[in-house]
């Protein structure tokens, strides 16, 4: 099978003229746009027929490496997937199983589709690409595109999990968007993608930065507390009872700085503060059970390791590693070190 060709076909390597192209590009128009695919499966049919498709097998997306040695998403169209469909032996109706996930720039609606029934390898030469586990695909991908693959493979999982009504049991549908799954009972109960809130705070004692790690970490690396907000709870309880039950710590000032979609293992809300706690009260009383250990570090330890970076493979792990930049725990320490560097220049 000559690769070149159906390659051509296939790959989305110009913005089409679209649906959209009757509305201005702006954010406003992209937004109104994607909620009204939303909520007419007639003109979320019409959008998939001129949008961008990205692939998923068993929850892992479909990567390339572009020519400047950086990762990016596959992206089909939807007469591509169709061509792949049938070289595979498997037919149209599957294209009809694709979520929309966003609007490229270009005002491309785009959609997700996981082809775990063909041949993983097949499809990966096909479409000269490789499909990668999603952990390792978010470290790959520049932040938009791995905020894209991780809602998409969200979504994928919440439809592949949630096909039938919890209270009644019999199987949900979704709309075309892929935005609701609705209850065939005649209590057409909606049902909702659904993400868990976690609380997740970078403590300071004014010249120090709390982190610590699970046993689960990978090895040497640290980060901010973190904890599930349990039913009933405010962010602001949550983060004290985490800070108190992880560390033994009662926690000041509470700030907002940033939040994210946090897709791993199943999708959080991640909220993250910055608190402090008074520096005459800084002892640690470590819980084991969560945390395999906790320590203070300070603005010279925290600078060198953000220098330092991630640990590539192979090589054995410095002591002490943060997490990567697409994590809110990144964006928390490397907060904190500016405001401290910041602090200390106008002493
Ligand atoms: N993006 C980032 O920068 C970071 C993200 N994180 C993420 O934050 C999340 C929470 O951090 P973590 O310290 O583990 O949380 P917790 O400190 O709350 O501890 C996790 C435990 O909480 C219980 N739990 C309560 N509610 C839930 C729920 N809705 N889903 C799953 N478990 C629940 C489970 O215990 P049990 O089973 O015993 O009931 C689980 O083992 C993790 O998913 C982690 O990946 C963490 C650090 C950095
Ligand atoms: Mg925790």
């Amino acid at each position: 099978m000559s690769l070149l060709n159906p390659l051509r076909r296939i790959l989305c390597t110009r913005p089409q003229v679209l649906a959209l192209t009757r509305f201005s590009s702006s954010y406003v128009s992209r937004m109104r746009f994607l909620n009204r695919l939303k909520q007419d499966d007639e003109a979320c049919a019409a959008a998939l027929q001129d949008g961008q498709l990205v692939l998923f097998h068993r929850l892992q997306p479909l990567l390339q490496r572009g020519p400047t040695g950086t990762f990016r998403p596959v992206t089909l169209t939807c007469s591509g997937v169709q061509t792949l469909l049938q070289n595979f032996g498997s037919d149209g109706p599957l294209l009809e199983d694709s979520i929309l996930i966003g609007c490229s720039d270009q005002n491309q609606a785009q959609f997700c589709l996981d082809v775990g029934h063909l041949d993983q390898a097949a499809v990966a030469e096909f479409c000269a690409g490789t499909f990668i586990d999603l952990r390792k695909s978010f470290f790959l991908l520049p932040g938009p595109a791995a905020r894209l693959v991780a809602k998409a493979q969200a979504l994928l999982r919440w439809h592949q999990t949630n096909g039938f009504c919890s209270a009644t049991g019999q199987p949900t549908h979704r709309n075309r968007a892929g935005s609701q799954r609705v209850s065939s009972s005649s209590s057409s109960m909606i049902y909702y993608p659904k993400m868990s809130p976690v609380v997740i705070v970078l403590l300071s004692d004014g010249s120090r930065c709390l982190l610590g790690r699970q046993a689960s970490f990978p090895r040497g690396m640290y980060s901010a507390l973190a904890g599930f907000c349990d039913m009933g709870e405010t962010l602001e309880e949550a983060l004290h009872r985490e800070v108190a039950e992880e560390v033994g710590l009662e926690v000041q000032d509470v700030s907002y700085s940033s939040s994210q979609h946090w897709p791993f293992p199943h999708s959080s809300f991640m909220v993250g503060c910055h608190a402090t706690v008074s520096p005459a009260h800084t002892q640690l009383n470590v819980d084991r059970s969560e945390l395999e250990d906790a320590r203070w570090f300070t603005l010279e330890e925290i600078s060198g390791a953000l220098q330092a970076g991630v640990p590539s493979r192979g090589g054995p792990p410095p002591d002490v590693w943060l997490p990567p930049k697409h994590a809110v725990a990144h964006h928390l320490i490397t907060e904190w070190r500016d405001r401290q560097r910041r602090l200390q220049a106008s002493e």
